[in-house]
């Protein structure tokens, strides 16, 4: 059943033959799932991915002089569109990039992105899609008459990440690659793919699905995108998948716990476990015992406090969103090694929503715990919140979910209040979108 998880992605997805990715050899890369959208282009090496957005909006690398650039960038208010009609519409193939991570020929690039398991540090990946993702947009969105783009890209969520492989080489070769899939107004959907080199090719380990948003040059209000023009019918496949997309997160949205109550399964669920844990020597609803194996969810919790430093800030001068995912990941994943007692690989991540911008200077409180579990899997939601210096109230930026999965069999998580009980039944459903799983439940039927 492990391995089977680890076959989702590109492959189950259909968007590559098994065992075949992006090769450097004799096949045409343009034949295989997304590539055929690819233009002849050769890739851009990971360390140049800031350098290039910086030099598209303009960012200084020096702190000191932050408050005249976003200054600057505010001249370029006129280049923005009145509306999206009055840009040129794009292709698929005008955003399409890959960019290199040459782990096995630099080896001076691994100590970054090396873990002591000598494993690649799933953090670190997760920076480097975020600025991969804003630079598919800039390059969506370009305008070429103008050097830099009056528009501040921002990522507003991650909707999915699949990985495909338990865990990565540090040793070999990474490519990435992504393009535009799907755009409204403002929003733009950016699906990218991780391959990692296997022998003379490469082979696909990731799926990401993330939507960046386009604001204004002093990123204070909306700003339109160009239009998506669909080439191909796998193209038009793409786009019409961002369309459900956009209708899925809706409902999703519209469904959460947050707004209505659980549905009859779900309350049927919670009101079993509740009285699993009822003290049969007692007739009382308030004497609980865990059911043996159990643990009470609320003795999951880990939590940690980051200081944002300017060296942390995106080209906008706030907190870059690949930092605070690394944080909240590696939070995670402590919390998932600590709770099953044995080394947690990360399966999935889905729905990181960026609620609100973290400004340089404020303090990031995290807090992570394991709402969910089945098997050896272990859902994983870290909740994170600002404060500035010089006040005491507190403001959630993101909530994040990771799927987790451990070496062993883990145990049954035991909400004991019915805010925790809500926690378990959100963990429940991110599980249960994991695509991974479905797949699995089709080749391997278990209880829900
Ligand atoms: C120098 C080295 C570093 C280089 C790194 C470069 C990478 C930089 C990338 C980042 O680091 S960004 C930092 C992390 N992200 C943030 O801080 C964003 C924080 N969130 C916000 O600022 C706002 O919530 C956001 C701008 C995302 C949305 O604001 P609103 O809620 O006012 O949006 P609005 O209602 O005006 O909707 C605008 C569009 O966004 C869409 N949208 C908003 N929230 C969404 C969501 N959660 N999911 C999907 N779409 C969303 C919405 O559907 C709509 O699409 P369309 O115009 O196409 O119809």
């Amino acid at each position: 059943m492990r391995r089977a998880a680890l076959r989702l992605c590109a492959l189950s997805k259909g968007l590559l033959p098994p065992g075949r990715g992006l090769t450097q050899g004799p096949q045409d890369p343009r034949k295989q799932g997304h590539f055929h959208i690819q233009e002849a282009c050769s890739p851009i090496h990971v360390n140049h991915v800031r350098d290039k957005l910086r030099e598209i909006v303009g960012a200084s690398t020096n702190w000191r002089d932050h408050v005249k650039v976003m200054e600057e960038r505010k001249l370029l208010h006129s280049f923005l569109a009145k509306s999206q009609e009055d840009l040129p519409p794009r292709r698929m193939k005008d955003s399409y990039i890959e960019v290199l991570l040459p782990l096995g020929s630099e080896p001076e690039l691994r100590e970054k992105y090396l873990t002591v398991q000598n494993t690649v540090r799933f953090g670190r990946i997760l920076e480097d899609l975020d600025s991969l993702g804003v630079l598919i947009c800039y390059m969506h969105t370009k305008n070429h008459a103008t050097k830099m783009s009056p528009l501040s890209i921002v990522t507003a969520l991650v909707d999915k990440i699949d990985m495909c492989k338990k865990s990565l080489s540090p040793e070999q070769d990474i490519k990435f690659s992504g393009h535009v899939s799907w755009v409204g107004k403002t929003s733009m959907e950016v699906k990218m793919q991780m391959f990692q080199l296997h022998g003379d090719e490469f082979c696909p380990v990731l799926d990401a699905t993330f939507v960046m948003v386009a604001r204004d040059s002093g990123n204070k209000g909306p700003a339109f995108v160009n239009e998506l023009i669909p080439e191909t019918p796998e193209e038009e496949e793409l786009f019409r998948q961002g369309e459900l997309n956009k209708g899925r997160r809706i409902a999703l949205s519209s469904a959460s716990l947050l707004k209505v109550a659980p549905s009859a399964q779900e309350r049927t669920t919670i009101h079993e476990m509740f009285l699993s844990t009822l003290d049969p020597k007692t007739i009382s609803f308030q004497s609980r015992v865990l059911p043996p194996g159990a643990v009470w969810m609320e003795t999951t919790k880990l939590k940690s406090l980051e200081v944002c430093h300017p060296q942390e800030r995106n080209i906008f001068n706030r907190i870059f969103g690949g930092f605070l995912m690394r944080k909240a990941y590696e939070l995670a994943w402590a919390t998932a090694c600590s709770f099953g007692g044995s080394r947690a690989f990360v399966v999935a991540v889905d729905d990181i929503m960026f609620q609100k911008p973290v400004d340089v200077g404020s303090l990031l409180f995290l807090s992570s715990q394991v709402c969910f579990t089945h098997n050896n899997y272990i859902q994983v939601r870290v909740h994170s919140e600002v404060a500035s210096l010089q006040s005491k109230e507190h403001t959630t930026t993101n909530v994040f979910h990771f799927t987790f999965m451990s070496e062993k069999d883990v145990p049954m998580v035991f909400p004991k209040t019915y805010g925790e009980s809500m926690l378990y039944l959100d963990g429940q459903r991110h599980f249960n979108s994991m695509s991974a799983l479905e797949i699995l439940r089709k080749e391997h039927p278990v209880d829900p």
